[in-house]
This record gives structure tokens, sequence and C-alpha cells, in this order.
């Protein structure tokens, strides 16, 4: 048996397709800001992506690009020129930023409704209490992706690994709501056996940044495997599961091409609702 790959791309491209509906029917231009500091190679490739996809569906997008060196209030003063410019409708600040930088203050200081990848602290918090608010993006995106594909997650076993603010921390509180219904395990490096916690799993998510951590004799056979992690290497880039777990898997997100391209989906849908909501507030 081999597993039945759960595609990214296209399922972002049918999203997509539903956004450039949606964006033609607001009466204001919807906008995408980003903000970028230093010339990481990566975090390039990435923003760029962003742009290209607010082009398809027709969002405006907004580039801040700032030099390594840029200091704390110099970053503070464009998120605050952000929070008022009313053509920026959602942003986000791309991370990791320069290690001189305070992230958290930076990530607090956007304004909640703009907040475009859901990680805003009042969002956060929002979620754990059950208010509507922006969601974490790649999470959205691994939710919206094994739903797309009818991945059973009702009542079922998810096993979670790495316990990051992106996805590992956020993507239970998604998962254990009463519209998802799975019950959740966050494993983490003080995880005691981390093989016995993935091989229970019906789902497994591996977000932990570390490259094929998750080997085929850990997977139960037939379980949803969800790829996360991304190694950059001289090879190119890396997952965190190993290439023949394939060949046990139910159901396979590859990296690249399952939940990457999903959390941009899922960063231009979190842009669109804000739109929805302001539109809707006045
Ligand atoms: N504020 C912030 N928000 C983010 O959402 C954010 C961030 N910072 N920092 C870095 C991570 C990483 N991330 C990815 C987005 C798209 C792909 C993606 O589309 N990947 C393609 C391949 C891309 C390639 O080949 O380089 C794929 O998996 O098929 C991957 C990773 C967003 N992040």
């Amino acid at each position: 048996m081999t597993a039945t790959l759960l595609n990214g791309k296209e399922t972002r491209d049918a999203l997509f397709e539903d956004l450039k509906v949606r964006v033609a029917a607001l009466p204001v231009q919807v906008g995408l800001a980003t903000v970028l500091v230093g010339d990481d190679p990566g975090s390039h490739s990435y923003v760029k992506g962003k742009h290209s996809a607010c082009a398809k569906v027709g969002i405006k997008s907004i580039r801040r690009d700032l030099p390594a060196e840029t200091t704390q209030e110099e970053l503070e003063a464009v998120i605050d020129e952000l929070n008022a410019n009313p053509e920026v409708t959602a942003y986000i600040v791309q991370l990791p930023l320069p290690k001189h930088l305070d992230a958290n203050a930076i990530l607090e200081r956007i304004d909640p409704r703009k907040d475009g990848d859901g990680l805003h602290p009042v969002n956060l918090g929002k979620l754990v209490l059950g208010e509507e608010a922006a969601l974490p993006a790649t999470p959205r995106g691994i939710v919206e992706l094994l739903r797309r594909y009818d991945v059973p997650i009702a009542g079922q076993n998810v096993t979670v690994v790495g316990r990051g603010v992106t996805v590992g921390r956020p993507i239970g509180l998604l998962l254990t709501r009463r519209t998802e219904n799975a019950t959740v395990t966050l494993c983490h490096t003080g995880t005691k056996d981390l093989a016995a916690e993935v091989r229970r799993a019906d789902i497994v998510i591996a977000g932990a940044g570390s490259a094929g951590l998750i080997t085929k004799d850990m997977v139960k056979p037939g379980a949803a495997v969800i790829d996360v992690g991304i190694t950059r290497t001289d090879a190119g880039l890396v997952g965190d599961v190993a290439p023949d777990v394939r060949e046990v898997a139910g159901w396979l997100a590859p990296m690249p091409g399952g939940s990457g391209p999903m959390t941009v989906a899922m960063l231009l849908t979190n842009t669109v609702e804000a739109a929805e909501r302001a539109n809707a507030a006045v």
C-alpha cells in the first residue's frame, strides 16, 4: 500500500478560486502587507510567494523590506504605520526576526484586527475562549487539508510532534474544538517514548524541525501523516518525515507540496475575513 498524497498546491489553488470571488464581492480593496527584516534567502522566497498569491486572488500587496540593522524603534514605527494605514487590511511580520529584535514585543504591537498569521496574543487567547478571531495560519491549513480529503478527524487520536508557537502549540486548540473533536497528544523533546506516542496515532502532525525524525517503524499502517518540518540542507529542503513512511501511511501531506502552500492560502483567507469583518462593522 502506498499513501494517498494530500496535495497542498491543488487545494491551495481551489481555495484561491473561492477567495477571488469573495474579494471581488467586497466594496473595498483588500490589502496584505509583509514586513521583512534582513536578507535571509529562505524568508525572501516565502515573502515572494505570498505576494504572487495576492496577485492571483486580487489582493493588493504591500512590501516593507528593511535592512538587517533595523532597530526595535524603527521596526515599531513601521508597525504603527501599518496599523494606521487604511490600505492595509492585514499584514505579517516575517519570522524569524534578527536576534537583536524583540519578536514578541513586535507581534503584540500588531493591531489584532490586522493579524494575518493569527499569532497575536489576543487572537490566540480568543481561540482558547472559543471566540471568533484570526486563526493560526499553518494549523488552519492542516485542518482544511484533512477536511478536503475526507480524512476522519472526530474521535481520532492525533499525535503532534513539536511545541513551537506557529504549529505544535496552537494546532491542538483547533483539533479539540467541538467542530473537530479529535483527541490530541503534544510531544516534545521531553517526551518519554516518542515512538510509542506516534505509533498509536491515527493522525501524526510532525512540526519539530528535525529532519527525518518520524520513521516508517513509528507509523501505524493507514495513519494520516502531515509533514510540517522544514530543514534546509545542501541537498535541498528536508521534512520531519522519512521518505519511506509513504509505504505505510494511509495519507501523507509531503514537504514540500503539503502544508506550506496551505499556510499561504490561510494567510490570504485570514486577510479576506479581516476585510469582511471590517466591512460588516461599518
Ligand atoms: N510571520 C510568519 N508567518 C509565516 O507563515 C511564516 C513565517 N513568519 N516564517 C517562516 C514560516 C515558513 N512558512 C512557509 C510558508 C510557505 C511555504 C511553502 O509554500 N513551501 C512550499 C515550497 C517552498 C520552497 O520550495 O521553498 C511547499 O512546501 O511546497 C513554506 C513555509 C511560513 N512561515
